[in-house]
């Protein structure tokens, strides 16, 4: 587990994280999804320490990440692989040599490292690629190369900045399959620092959404989209919405109820006229979800509230600020 309490950091006197806190359970693929500039990849580097910060604490399994001397130190990197968009692959070595070069850096002997590359090879689909130089490979290849090499030390937990960012949309499909299928084999916690919203809706299954170095919104994935609120507003650059007076109502259409027959029905059976004011339904994996904003008359609210809680349809009331 890792545990982000109250992180400030400056780079000379500009704040770039500005009391950040979250907590990424084991074994999710927990989402940072923010515009350029948000503190995102900041944030990932402080996890595995390359970056320091002034003010909070970051427990990585308990472990204060601050207080590491340079062996514990070593010890957490090894527990936190990483991979970043550009790759980072040493280009005069090999695919095979590249998997090996942490397997060697922690002194694992010669059978050693050929078993565990070989098995990393198959397990990212490579096998056929491991005599080449990183040059003669796709962006999905490399990338698959750095995920195994991010994956040879057996981490707990896989830092990824923007892992997918270089490349094209059916390519980062088929890493984002990799990094999920990882992450149900072998349990692996997955972090994503992304700003692409495909990549959140894909995978994780909690996502902090970023600006300006704070964090605006912190839920399921599913919650995220289903609500549409200030966070993910601001992230699609969508202006928030302005409210008449009287009654405004938020109805939630999870994936298990998806359509706006509840709507009409409840207008026939109360005998009331409302407003539609906003009304949001996007695919999400192989459902569709979303969300309807009414306004209802003042006297009405009270029946609307019982009837919507009598369906057992999710609401919230939205009061204008
Ligand atoms: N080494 C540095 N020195 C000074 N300022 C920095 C440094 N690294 C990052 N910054 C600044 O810190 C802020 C956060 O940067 P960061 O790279 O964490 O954002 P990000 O959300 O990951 O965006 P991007 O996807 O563009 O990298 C930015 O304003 C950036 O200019």
């Amino acid at each position: 587990m890792i545990e982000i309490k109250n992180i400030d950091k400056y780079y000379q006197d500009i704040k770039v994280l500005d009391d950040v806190s979250m907590t990424i359970k084991s074994g999710e693929i927990f989402g940072i999804i923010g515009h350029s500039g948000a503190g995102k990849s900041t944030l990932l580097r402080c996890i595995n320490r390359l970056e320091d910060y002034k003010n909070g604490e970051i427990l990585v399994n308990n472990k204060n990440v601050k207080n590491l001397n340079e062996k514990e130190l070593r010890e957490l990197r090894k527990d936190l692989g990483m991979i970043f968009q550009q790759f980072s692959l040493l280009e005069r070595k090999t695919v095979f040599e590249n998997i090996a070069l942490p397997l060697e850096c922690f002194k694992y002997s010669k059978d050693e490292i050929k078993r565990r590359v070989l098995e990393l090879l198959d397990l990212v689909g490579i096998s056929n690629k491991r005599n080449e130089k990183p040059r003669n490979l796709s962006g999905g290849q490399k990338q698959r190369v750095a995920i195994a090499r991010a994956l040879a030390l057996n981490p707990k937990v896989i830092l990824c900045d923007e892992a997918t960012s270089a490349l094209d949309p059916n390519t980062t499909k088929s890493i984002l399959n990799l990094l999920q299928d990882i992450n149900n084999k072998l349990g692996i916690t997955i972090v994503i620092v992304t700003h692409q919203m495909e990549v959140i809706k894909q995978i994780c299954t909690r996502v902090a959404i970023m600006e300006g170095g704070k964090v605006l919104e912190i839920d399921d994935t599913e919650e995220v989209f289903l609500h549409n609120r200030n966070g993910l507003r601001a992230l699609v650059g969508e202006e928030n919405i302005v409210l008449p007076k009287g009654i405004n109502i938020k109805i939630l259409f999870p994936k298990e109820i998806s359509n706006d027959t509840i709507i009409t029905k409840m207008a026939r059976d109360l005998d009331i006229n409302f407003s539609i004011i906003f009304g949001r339904l996007e695919k999400f994996r192989k459902n569709i979800l979303g969300s309807l904003i009414i306004n209802v008359p003042a006297n009405n609210g009270d029946d609307v509230r019982q009837y919507l809680d009598k369906e057992k349809i999710r609401w919230e009331e939205i009061i204008n600020d």
